[in-house]
């Protein structure tokens, strides 16, 4: 359904009189199935958006190909445009028109029958909670219900590919669950393809059959959760040990068993009261572990174990998580389109081009 190779993507930008080039997206490979669910995870900056611009036609790459429901995102950027559905990060923009009737224009411009988008815009407007809000103008609802009304236009015309660029920023935990169930049943009832952008590591987890994760423009990982999750070194156990002079006792007990540090996680770290230390198989070690700290004197006030997170396959493949990662990003003022000045390679037509008329 999707398939990219070596795509690039440069940007000039100028800061006063200094140029600098961004390679926003360095040579990304993408491989994606008729009916699978991507999540394409990455902290800010990292190239996700502009990656799915290039996807979604709305950026010509810099380098390289993709093609997209069997069209090229060059050459056949309205045969691509008619494949898929997209709802932008930045949303699209409405007209004075009532919400209602907006998904109804958008509709029935991908052929649809009045009866058809009046029936499926009401089912959505209901599972996206948005029922009684059919004849309001989108100027007069909140973020979170225009960032839903979004949503509704990128999926009126029941594409069977759908790019979703970070769909709950900005939706309450409720929203956010409903949008999931959403999604997956997008999938299960229709055999959709979905890829979607998200830096929330709970989402990309729930929500994907496979996840791809790219940082600074390349992908560095692509695989199950279950199997990324499976190459960092093993389950986390976390030891509350009771008495503060045994702590590096305990310590040595855990290190005797526990994975030495490597590829950015640390080996056995002490702090405050506790312990911690990653093993292969924490059901496995736990038992002789316990005898072991028993016989050494030392009474522990709590035993944890944690499975490993994607922040920690993160942290294994790139040395810093995902959090670190924002807050540099965040730091360098990296993100935003339109900061910058930018260069005449990009075009960097509306992304709202997707949700209005199919041009
Ligand atoms: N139009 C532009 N002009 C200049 N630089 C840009 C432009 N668009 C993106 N960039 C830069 O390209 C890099 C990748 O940005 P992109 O928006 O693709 O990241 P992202 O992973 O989607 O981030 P986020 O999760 O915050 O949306 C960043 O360094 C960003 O500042």
């Amino acid at each position: 359904m999707i398939r990219a190779r070596g795509l690039v993507q440069t940007f000039h930008t100028r800061q006063g009189k200094q140029k600098t080039e961004v390679r926003a997206v360095d040579g990304v490979d993408i491989d994606v199935e008729e009916g699978e669910v991507v999540g394409f995870l990455g902290p800010n900056g990292a190239g996700k958006t502009t990656t799915l611009r290039m996807l979604t036609t709305l950026l010509k790459p810099t380098a390289g190909e993709a093609t997209v429901a069997g069209y090229d995102v060059v050459s056949q950027a309205q045969d691509v445009r008619r494949s898929i559905g997209y709802v932008s990060q930045a949303g699209g923009t409405f007209s004075a028109a009532r919400a209602g009737e907006e998904v109804m224009d958008h509709g029935m411009l991908y052929g649809r029958t009045k009866a058809e988008v009046e029936k499926r815009g009401k089912e959505l407007f209901d599972q996206l909670q948005l029922d009684g809000l059919w004849t309001r103008m989108p100027k007069n609802m909140s973020g979170g219900q225009k960032r839903r009304l979004d949503i509704v236009m990128g999926l009126i015309h029941e594409p069977t590919l759908v790019f979703l660029d970070e769909p709950t920023t900005g939706l309450d935990p409720q929203a956010r669950a409903n949008l999931w169930e959403h999604i997956a049943d997008l999938r299960a009832r229709r055999g959709a393809t979905v890829f979607l952008t998200t830096h929330y590591l709970d989402e990309a987890d729930t929500l994907s059959d496979r996840i791809l994760i790219i940082d600074r423009g390349r992908i560095v990982a692509a695989d199950t959760s279950e199997n990324l999750k499976a190459q960092v070194a093993g389950d986390l156990i976390d030891l509350e040990v009771s008495d503060p002079d045994r702590l590096t006792v305990a310590a040595e007990k855990l290190g005797s068993i526990a994975e030495p540090p490597r590829d950015g996680l640390p080996g056995v770290e002490i702090e405050e009261q506790h312990v911690r230390g990653r093993v292969q198989r924490a059901g496995r070690a736990i038992p002789g572990l316990l005898r072991d700290l028993d016989q050494g004197g030392i009474t522990l006030d709590s035993i944890e174990v944690h499975r490993p997170t994607l922040d920690d396959v993160f942290l294994t493949l790139t040395g810093r998580s995902l959090r670190d990662a924002e807050d540099a990003a965040e730091a360098a003022g990296e993100h935003p389109a339109g900061d910058a000045e930018t260069s005449d390679d990009a075009d960097t037509s509306n992304d709202s081009a997707l949700t209005g008329a199919d041009q």
